[in-house]
């Protein structure tokens, strides 16, 4: 691989950004990049005590300890709790476990808004370079900005971040970003069909990236399709008629070797069947979705919902809205959490709530795995309906 002067130079400090530069450079030569990339930001996953256990939490702290720190900007995902604790129970040893990983997380230099939906705070124009690990932001940023990362494992990204760099390889080069396959949807997409043809474009397409054909949708249809995608493929890039700022360009370029049309009959959800709270927010929600959702009870004279309805979202957009709005939210058992989300917290388990509604495909696909609950979708309106 071919290193810069001061790659080189980097490497011969013996420090811990040296020690995490050696490991960037091993595993690009291993994926056979040729040389390394500066990325502009970067996200780093798997900081939940959940998921990554007590390993996780030695790895983060050992690593604060020996003096790394992060050189780019850098946000990070959803942990198991809220900081605060509020409305999101865990027992004494996950907490004190998760405020290591905050702390050390802390000490390198993150921008600690535990988020999985990042785009909504950082800018990442077309072409510029990132190194995230959360499939849904990654998805998002590729397909909607035609901005670049690879899904790159949580642990990588924060060697990305102390040093800067990234092997290229994969969606970093252009050529691998070429369509292979084309899709077609017709249809009304709501936010749960649209989970349906993320996860239907994702099973089709395999690694290769699709190209796909499909109508008006919401910003939130949008971050649910994409999300659900990224949950199905290995693959986080499609690229979408009318959306990727470069659409024309993969077109002209693109080199299909099948297709695959959805029609309106593929988007039906099964029944719903009896389920203890309502979950939406993963991704993250952005304000336009707790607005939805406020519109939707004040349309209907602010009744109290007879099952909780939990909203995860990040501080950032929790900042945006007025105290008024969250305690009449609160009021009508509608509970804004931050931080956090369901498929990385064990807390609406240890509120009793096993049987879970959420029109995010990529729940429905993580909570039986990750958290042991029972998920089923719906549509947010619909579940809405069936708690007045
Ligand atoms: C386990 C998850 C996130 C995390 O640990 O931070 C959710 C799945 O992550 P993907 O990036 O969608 O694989």
């Amino acid at each position: 691989m071919h290193l810069t002067r001061e790659e080189e130079e980097v490497l011969s400090r013996g420090d811990a950004r040296s020690r995490a530069l050696e490991t960037v450079v091993k595993v690009g030569e291993s994926l056979g990049a040729s040389r390394l990339l500066d990325v502009e930001t970067a996200h780093v996953s798997g900081v939940s005590y959940q998921t990554i256990g007590d390993a996780g939490v030695e790895f983060l702290s050992d690593l604060a300890a020996s003096g790394a720190r992060f050189k780019v900007f850098a946000t990070v995902n959803p942990m198991g709790m809220e900081l605060d604790g509020g409305e999101t129970p865990v027992d004494d040893l996950f907490k004190s476990r998760q405020l290591e990983v905050v702390k050390s997380l802390i000490k390198m230099g993150a921008s600690a808004w535990f988020t999985c939906a990042p785009y909504d705070i950082i800018r990442t124009p077309p072409g510029t370079v990132h190194a995230w690990g959360e499939s849904n932001a990654i998805s998002y940023i590729n397909s909607v900005r035609d901005a670049m990362s690879e899904k790159l494992p949580g642990p990588f990204t924060i060697l990305a971040a102390i040093t800067g760099k990234v092997p290229e390889f994969g969606l970093y080069l252009h050529e691998n970003r070429m369509p292979r396959v084309m899709v077609k949807v017709n249809g009304r997409i709501t936010q749960a069909a649209a989970g349906i043809i993320g996860k239907m474009v994702g099973e089709f397409s395999g690694s290769r990236v699709p190209y796909v054909v499909v109508g008006p949708m919401t910003e939130r249809a949008m971050k649910a399709m994409l999300a659900s995608f990224a949950t199905y493929s290995p693959n986080p890039f499609m690229v979408i008629e009318g959306v990727n700022p470069n659409w024309r360009l993969y077109r002209s370029e693109m080199d299909v070797e099948e297709s695959l049309v959805i029609d309106e009959k593929d988007l039906r959800l099964p029944e719903t069947r009896d389920f203890d709270a309502v979950f939406i927010g993963c991704p993250h929600a952005d304000l336009d979705e707790v607005l939805h959702v406020a519109k939707l009870l004040e349309d209907r004279g602010y009744p109290r919902l007879a099952k909780p309805l939990f909203i995860s979202t990040s501080r950032f957009v929790k900042s945006q809205l007025s105290p008024a709005i969250l305690s009449r939210l609160d009021e009508l058992n509608v509970h804004v959490i931050t931080d956090t989300c369901p498929i990385v917290s064990p807390f609406l388990r240890n509120r009793g709530l096993l049987n879970i509604a959420t029109p995010s495909s990529k729940s429905v696909y993580y909570m039986p795995r990750l958290v042991s609950l029972n998920a089923m979708p719906c549509e947010i309106d619909e579940c809405i309906g069936d708690l007045l």
